[in-house]
């Protein structure tokens, strides 16, 4: 019965630069669902806001500095997993301090919205790619 499975609360980020461009990442080797392309972000922690959470995750996965302010609310993904019940947040940001690196070693691209198909990410992820193409559709 789904109502039994644990929730799992992500939140993630869509960034996207000055010419439009959207960052995806690869996951890690090691970790669940490894090689896919994903929207940087993590768990939220006992006691923490999607927002602190996910500023947090910036710093540890890719070394930039955003504010709670310029964290903009896109959707969410409600889904169903395995393991898990996934309730994921997605926050467009525009604007960070730093250079992203790839802090875990991880791959990442800055990719158009009408290439969003040729990389294989979550199947949690997927209905987000009709929805960013339509926000970025006159780029
Ligand atoms: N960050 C992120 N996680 C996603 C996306 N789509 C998706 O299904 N997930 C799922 O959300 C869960 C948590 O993501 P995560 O592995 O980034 O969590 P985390 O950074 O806290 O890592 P950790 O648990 O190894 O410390 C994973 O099961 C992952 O597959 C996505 O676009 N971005
Ligand atoms: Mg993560």
């Amino acid at each position: 019965m789904t109502s039994s499975k644990k929730l799992v609360l992500v939140s993630a980020a869509i960034l996207i630069d000055e010419q439009q461009n959207i960052l995806l990442a690869q996951r890690p080797k090691g970790k669940p669902q490894e090689g896919l392309w994903e929207f940087p972000g993590g768990k939220i922690e006992p006691g923490e806001s999607p927002e602190k959470a996910l500023t947090r995750e910036l710093f540890e996965e890719l070394n930039i500095i955003a504010q709670e302010k310029d964290l903009s609310p896109f959707t969410f993904i409600s889904e169903d997993c395995e393991r898990f019940h996934l309730l994921m947040p997605l926050y467009i940001i525009k604007k960070w301090k730093g250079t992203i690196e790839g802090k875990e070693g991880q791959e990442f691209r800055w990719i158009r919205a009408s290439e969003l198909d040729s990389y294989p990410m979550p199947k949690p992820d997927l209905p987000l790619i009709p929805k960013l193409k339509a926000l970025l559709q006159f780029d």
